[in-house]
Parts: structure tokens; C-alpha cells; sequence
């Protein structure tokens, strides 16, 4: 976890003040320098909050955060008695995680000369967006930070991440560590168990910006409506200062209904007409070219470079989010004219593994029916032979989407290839199967195989390729380990793909 080198202690005396917390023990002469959830990551002079979870009560590990250097315990009333034997002061709030995110904030100071903070929220799309975001505010001369589902960025420095987006504790000792390092604007993910589980609570956003909505995550959600209603908050005047909403799916008009804050809306179709459109010019292997025009005809054109439209919609989507927060359109033009266009590299995201002969291998992150849609389309355009779809499907996770992933998957491709992606605790062959039965429902019917393990799966895919033809693999994207039983085993679907692509000669 990434913290503050230099943190100002602050005193749990004042804390107690401050938030007018009943307390057991003596708070007196405690000094407290940082704050978190988790007892194996407590560090000499944390508060460590006990949390009620799905599977244990946080508090339990009171006694463990002590021996650690915990000074202090924030819990609920039924973690207070579990706390007591730590011998540690106790502060009670009736629920910690929703009191996480202030009290983090004030440990932290994250609310004291706060930099530009940019959120991105929606079902796919956020880490791009993201990324494109800090790309940009680089290339516009600051200092940024990144946290995402792939990797956090501080300047220059980068760790790989858990969450997509971090719990409060971790997020606000990032903003702090950040502050330190000189870091003027961070662009942040949000997804919607982060809004729902309060990690971006003591946040208030200069501008955020929603992607889209589409079929994912509905083992955490009733239904779609209750998904929406999730991303919503972070449309609050509490939340946010701005926004911008694209119409990629109909889901947009809805947050623009809603949203209690002002929003601006963008949309590549015409006849939405957004206060902003975004047109696709060109279309390369390297790039693609696109025009944003705004109010008063004021446009940028410049390039993205990665391959798909749903790339140019989010490059644009981040384009008018710098604008909402004040940079001049013309000054972004030429800060990325300087680079010929964007300058960002996205690990994992439609991430071209091949060299210049033989097929061309992409690694990808989508796990949606909508992202496979996306990035067959673009894989589609660049590839004059066939299209090679590899996938599977995460276990324990939304298992109501595999149907049409394996549906979209199938329309958009000549030769589907199923095999396993992280099985947690279910039956990697029952995954398959489900998907198998998706695919067997499009209408149009590729050659479809069925390998397991993934190893073997790439190595069959590149056996069936030749010169001209190209290899989708959906799913692992940048991530670095497959999760089999609640084991991290280590595994990179890029290296795979590039020993796979040696082993045939290519
Ligand atoms: C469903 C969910 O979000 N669970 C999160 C939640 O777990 P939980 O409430 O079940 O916690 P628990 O295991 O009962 O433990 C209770 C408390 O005891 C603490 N504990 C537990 C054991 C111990 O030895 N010491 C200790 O301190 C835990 O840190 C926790 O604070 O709190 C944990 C501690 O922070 C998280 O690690 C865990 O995320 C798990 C790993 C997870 O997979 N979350 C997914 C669903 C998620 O959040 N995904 C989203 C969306 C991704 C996307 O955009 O696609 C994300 O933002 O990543
Ligand atoms: N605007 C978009 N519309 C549809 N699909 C997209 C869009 N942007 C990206 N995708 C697809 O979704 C996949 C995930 O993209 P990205 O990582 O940017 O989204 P995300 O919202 O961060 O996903 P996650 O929530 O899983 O972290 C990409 O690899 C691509 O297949």
C-alpha cells in the first residue's frame, strides 16, 4: 500500500473532537499518523478501523493491529467487545465504513490544497479514460497521478493494483503520498462497488465523467436499475463539482436527468445532439483519428493511440472533462500536437503482442458482451484474414452475463476458442460449458473448440493462425495471476501469447 513517507501525526484527542466519537480508554498523549482496514498492512501509529465484513468482523484483529504498532481502534458497538482485549483505545461510531472516508481525509489532510481531481465511472471504459486523462494533463506540463484497475501512478512511479478502485483508507494515504511527490491533477477510477462501499467517501471531484452502462456486475446488483442507481452518487453536488456524460448507451440521458450537478454530454451520433459530437476520421493498426467539436464550433482533431471507435469515444469523453475543468481547447490541441497526438500507454487494454510477421496477437481486458463487441469490431477492421476470438469467463462473478458473451463473442468471430480465465471456486468446465451454450445461440456459427488450461488454449489458437489473421484474447488483459481455488497463481496472458507466437516461428 502506498502512503505518505512524511506523515504530520495528528492527534486522537482532536480526532475525537472533531467527530464527536464515544470512546473507551485513554486518548489522551496518542498520536496517530495514518489509517487502515486491513490488520496485515497496519503500520507503528495507524488507527486501525475494525470493519463488519461478508465474512469476518474486523475487529477481530484488533489484538493483531496492536502487535503491529496500532495506537488506536475505531469500530462499531459489537466490535468494540471484540477490540476490548487489544487493550487499545476504542472509538465507537455505528459504521466504520461509512465513516472511513472522513476520518481518512482528516488524518491525511487530503481536503488541504487538494490537486485537480478527475473520476471516471461507467462499465467499461474507466481504466482507458483514465489512463488517456493522466496522459493528457502530462503532456499538459503537470505533474499526475493514476489510480486504476491496472496500475496507480504517482509521476513516475507505478504499482500494479487490487481494487479497481482502493478503500477509503488507501485512497486518501495515495492522495497524501501524491501531494508529496508534487502531483497537481490525479485522475481516479470509480466503479460502482466503490460508490456502494463508501472507498471514495472525503473525495470531492473537480469533474467526473460516465462512460457507459451495460450488462455486468449483476451479482452485486439486483438489476440494471439498481446498477445505475450504484454510479448516481458520484452525480452529487456532495461528490462532485461537474460533469461529463456521454451517450454511448441510453443509460447517459438518465444520468443527465438525474445528476444534481451541472453535466455536459457527448455523443458520437448526430442526432443526439450533445453539446459536444465526436466523429472518427481514421482508422490505422497504430491510431485512430478523431474530430471533437464543441459549443460555438470550437473543435479538436487529434489521435488516440490505440484501435476502436469505443477508444476515440473515451479519448474525447477525457478531451471534454479537461475542458469542463478549465484548460483552454486550443492549448490541449497543441499540447498533444507536440506528441502527434495522445501519448499514453494502456497496459492490457486491445494490447497488440505480436511482432511484424505472422498474425497479430491483441490481449484484452473486456469481460462484458459490450466490450467484446467493441473491441471485435476494431480487431475486425485491421484483420483481412480471420478473426480468432480466445476467452473465458471469471468464476464467481456475474455468471448471468456468460450466455451473452459467449453469443457476442461468436457473432463477431470465424473461429471462437473457450478456455478458463480466473475459476475462484466454481468448475472451470461448467464456465465453459455455460459459454459454449451462448455461443451455440448466435446466428451466425463460428468453428468453435473448447481448451483447457489457457496455456495450451493460446498455444491451439496460434496453430490455427496464419499470416493476415488475427487473435482476440479477452479477459486477463494487464493483470499478472489467475485466481484457482483462492490461489494468485502467476500467469501473463502477454507473455503467453508472444511464447506461443516464438514457439510457431512467428
Ligand atoms: C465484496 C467486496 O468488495 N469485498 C471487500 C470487503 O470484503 P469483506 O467486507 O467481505 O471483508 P471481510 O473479509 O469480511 O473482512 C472484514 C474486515 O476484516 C479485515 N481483516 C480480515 C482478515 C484479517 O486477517 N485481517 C483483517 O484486517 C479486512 O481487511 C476487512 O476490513 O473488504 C475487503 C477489505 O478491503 C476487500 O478486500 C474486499 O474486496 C474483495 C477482494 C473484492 O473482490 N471486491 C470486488 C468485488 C470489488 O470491489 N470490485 C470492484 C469493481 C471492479 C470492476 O470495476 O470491475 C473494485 O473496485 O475493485
Ligand atoms: N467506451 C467503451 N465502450 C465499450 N467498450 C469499451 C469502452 N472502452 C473500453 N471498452 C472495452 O472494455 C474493456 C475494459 O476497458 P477498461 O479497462 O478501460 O474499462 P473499465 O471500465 O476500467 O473495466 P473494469 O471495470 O473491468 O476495470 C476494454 O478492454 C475494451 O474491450
Amino acid at each position: 500500500m502506498l502512503r505518505p513517507e512524511h506523515p504530520v501525526p495528528r492527534s486522537l484527542a482532536e480526532l475525537v473532537a472533531e467527530f464527536s466519537l464515544e470512546t473507551r480508554g485513554t486518548v489522551a498523549g496518542v498520536e496517530i499518523s495514518g489509517v487502515t482496514l486491513n490488520s496485515e498492512e497496519v503500520e507503528p501509529g495507524d488507527l486501525y478501523v475494525g470493519v463488519a465484513g461478508a465474512n469476518t468482523h474486523g475487529a477481530r484483529f484488533a489484538s493483531r493491529a496492536a502487535e503491529r504498532g496500532a495506537v488506536a481502534v475505531v469500530t462499531d458497538p459489537a466490535g468494540a467487545e471484540l477490540a476490548a482485549e487489544s487493550g487499545l483505545p476504542v472509538l465507537i461510531v455505528d459504521s466504520p465504513r461509512e465513516a472511513l472516508g472522513e476520518l481518512s481525509a482528516w488524518v491525511y489532510r487530503t481536503r488541504e490544497h487538494p490537486p485537480l481531481l478527475f473520476g471516471v465511472t461507467g462499465t467499461n471504459g474507466k481504466t482507458s479514460t483514465s489512463y488517456l486523462l493522466a496522459g493528457m494533463l502530462t503532456q499538459l506540463g503537470l505533474v499526475t497521478g493514476l489510480s486504476t484497475t491496472a496500475e496507480r501512478h504517482i509521476g513516475d512511479l507505478k504499482v500494479v493494483s487490487r481494487l479497481t478502485t482502493p478503500e477509503a483508507s488507501e485512497m486518501h494515504a495515495l492522495l497524501a503520498r501524491m501531494r508529496e511527490s508534487g502531483v497537481r491533477a490525479v485522475a481516479l477510477e470509480v466503479s460502482a462497488q466503490a460508490l456502494s462501499r463508501h472507498r471514495v467517501d472525503g473525495i470531492e471531484f473537480d469533474v467526473v465523467g460516465f462512460t457507459n452502462l451495460s450488462h455486468d456486475h449483476l451479482d452485486d446488483y439486483a438489476d440494471m436499475e439498481e446498477y445505475f442507481r450504484a454510479k448516481l452518487p458520484l452525480f452529487d453536488p456532495d461528490r462532485a463539482d461537474r460533469g461529463v456524460v456521454s451517450l454511448e448507451t441510453e443509460w447517459g440521458r438518465r444520468v443527465v436527468d438525474e445528476a444534481r450537478i451541472p453535466v455536459c454530454t457527448i455523443s458520437s451520433r448526430a442526432e443526439d445532439r450533445a453539446d459536444w459530437f465526436v466523429e472518427v476520421l481514421d482508422e490505422q493498426a497504430a491510431y485512430t483519428g478523431f474530430r471533437v467539436t464543441g459549443p460555438e464550433g470550437r473543435s479538436l482533431e487529434t489521435r488516440v493511440p490505440l484501435i476502436g471507435r469505443h477508444m476515440a469515444w473515451n479519448a474525447a469523453l477525457a478531451i471534454v472533462m479537461l475542458v469542463e475543468a478549465g484548460f483552454d481547447l486550443d492549448a490541449i490541441g497543441q499540447a498533444l500536437d507536440a506528441h502527434g497526438g495522445i501519448d499514453a500507454y494502456l497496459p492490457g487494454r486491445t494490447e497488440r503482442v505480436s511482432g511484424d510477421r505472422g498474425p497479430s496477437v491483441y490481449v484484452d481486458f473486456g469481460h462484458s458482451p459490450d466490450a467484446f463487441l467493441n473491441t471485435l469490431d476494431a480487431v475486425r477492421r485491421f484483420t483481412p484474414g480471420q478473426v480468432i476470438m480466445l476467452f473465458g469467463a471469471d468464476g464467481d462473478r456475474d455468471a448471468t452475463k456468460r450466455h451473452d458473451m459467449g453469443r457476442v463473442a461468436a457473432e463477431g468471430s470465424d473461429i471462437l476458442v473457450i478456455t478458463d480465465h480466473h475459476p475462484r471456486f466454481e468448475d472451470p468446465a461448467s464456465i465453459r460449458r455455460t459459454l459454449l451454450d451462448g455461443a451455440r445461440l448466435a446466428e451466425h456459427q463460428p468453428e468453435i473448440y473448447e481448451v483447457s488450461p489457457p496455456e495450451e488454449a493460446i498455444r491451439f489458437a496460434v496453430s490455427l493462425a496464419g499470416e493476415g489473421d488475427s487473435i482476440l484474447w479477452a479477459g486477463p488483459g494487464h493483470q499478472d495471476y489467475r485466481d484457482i481455488r483462492g490461489v494468485r497463481t502467476p500467469y501473463s496472458a502477454r507473455q503467453l501469447a508472444r511464447d506461443a507466437l516464438r514457439e510457431a516461428g512467428w
